[in-house]
């Protein structure tokens, strides 16, 4: 690959005799792999499941077929490995509430999902509209019933949320160098004063993201780039700033501490981890993880949102539930125009906010009717459901297509609404009518499977 020659001096000088090898590793093979998801409670059948990652629970190395059930269902998830060390040092504990600010597609906050277990809260923040979209789907086809999805910036973020989260994730936009190898267009933006040019911006989006944490907090700071500028040099500014101290990171085979010496010397800053692609099966990752010592901002008494639901639209909701589903009891439900949601009865007010997300998009009020949605279907475990039906790979096709299609039971099926079930996978509703099945894959996401 034709590196900028730029950045070859560059990382000649920083990093010496490594320096041949770590510019050979960008003619190697991209290294791929994927994570499975917890919140399913089947395992995904059309990967291969034997070559795990051993610095993630859910990770194993291989490709995944975007046209698959697996993928489709959201059972697997495909991420680089070094991106999926991000997650497993965040490790949220059940019930936090965790702030992932950089989000689309959506890699760390479904990872995040993970460990979340639909607990707490997870509030899923990308700034571009376009690339927000990108995290619903991906945040919707993973199931998490405990995600608010918002297409804010950082500041505005910060009024809404002071002294709020107990860990923050901000995979921070870079100068992107990691993606290098994967993605030679990522090159055209390079030049030497690039790396500083984007510390500018991640100073500004931490200095938002630490008055949003708790006293104990966490912060987790991560990218994609080799840089020091944007790595150890951001981590040395944060310690100077800020009352925050290291956590140390598990470095596992090839992985390496940062480098002190190419900051301003702060032993500490040791404890974070670099993950380089001549050293490590992956693109390569800079991660580190800091604590909150004391209060930056008092949080104000944050007044939370509420279930705003008429009686009659409560009425079809409960019918719905008790025809459907035996198992699932959101604790808040908010409604946002004819759309209704589960809200985390921690939600402040979301005046002010653009949201595209408040909870779990539970379906749709149309006249005297309730439709489940997309979105439902994909969050609730099949076990739980009172109507599912079987469908085989034939079916699947035609469901994704758009397309409606025939079921052939032993016994008829009753009229209503079904969780359509492809090897073991919750993969969308569909509506039985006289034995046909009507079509409910949204619009937006239909394929067609050769
Ligand atoms: C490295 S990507 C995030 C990848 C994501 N965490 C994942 O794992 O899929 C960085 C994201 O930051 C967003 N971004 C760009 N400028 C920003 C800003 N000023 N504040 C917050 N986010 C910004 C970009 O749109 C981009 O989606």
């Amino acid at each position: 690959m034709q590196l900028p020659e730029q950045f070859k001096l560059k990382y000649q000088q920083l990093l010496g005799a490594q320096a041949t090898a770590f510019f050979n590793s960008f003619d190697q093979p991209v290294n791929h792999a994927f994570r499975i998801n917890p919140l399913k409670q089947a395992l995904p059948t059309e990967v291969d499941l034997s070559h795990p990652v051993p610095h993630c629970q859910w990770g194993y190395y291989g490709k995944v077929n975007g046209k698959s059930v697996d993928h489709q269902s959201g059972a697997v998830y495909s991420q680089e490995p070094s991106a999926m060390y991000v997650g497993e040092v965040a490790a949220p504990k059940t019930g936090m509430k965790v702030l992932d600010l950089c989000a689309a597609p959506g890699g760390k906050s479904t990872h995040l999902a993970s460990f979340l277990a639909n607990t707490g809260l997870l509030v899923s923040n990308e700034i571009n509209h376009k690339r927000a979209k990108v995290l619903v789907e991906n945040l919707e086809r993973f199931g998490a019933q405990n995600t608010m999805i918002l297409n804010e910036t950082p500041q505005n973020l910060r009024k809404h949320f002071p002294g709020y989260f107990d860990q923050i994730l901000v995979d921070a936009p870079c100068s992107g160098e990691g993606m290098f190898h994967k993605d030679p267009d990522a090159m055209q933006y390079w030049n030497l004063d690039y790396p500083s040019e984007c510390a500018v911006r991640q100073r500004e989006i931490l200095r938002d993201a630490v008055q949003m944490l708790t006293p104990g907090g966490e912060l987790v700071y991560s990218t994609c780039t080799f840089a020091p500028e944007e790595d150890e040099q951001i981590i040395a500014w944060l310690l100077d700033e800020y009352p925050l101290e290291m956590v140390p990171i598990k470095k596992y085979d090839g992985m390496v501490a940062a480098k002190p010496e190419w900051a301003n010397g702060n032993p500490a800053i040791a404890n974070a981890v670099r993950l380089f692609p001549h050293l490590f099966k992956g693109e390569g990752h800079f991660i580190a993880k800091l604590r909150l010592t004391q209060a930056i901002k008092s949080p104000k008494k944050v007044k939370v949102e509420r279930r705003n639901l008429s009686r009659d639209q409560q009425q079809l909701w409960d019918d719905f539930i008790s025809t459907n589903i035996d198992q699932f009891t959101p604790t808040e439900l908010i409604c946002f125009g004819d759309q209704l949601y589960t809200l985390n009865p921690k939600t402040p007010q979301l005046k002010g906010l653009k949201v595209m997300r408040p909870g779990l998009l539970l379906g749709t009020f149309k006249k005297k009717r309730f439709e489940p949605s997309y979105a439902l279907a994909l969050a609730i475990q099949p076990q739980a459901m009172k109507k599912t039906v079987q469908i085989d790979h034939h079916q699947w096709a035609a469901y994704v297509h758009g397309d409606t299609f025939q079921v052939v039971t032993q016994s008829p099926l009753t009229k209503g609404w079904y969780q359509l079930i492809c090897n073991q996978q919750a993969i969308g509703f569909g509506k039985n009518v006289n034995g046909t099945i009507k079509n409910f894959f949204p619009k937006g996401l239909r394929f067609s499977v050769k």
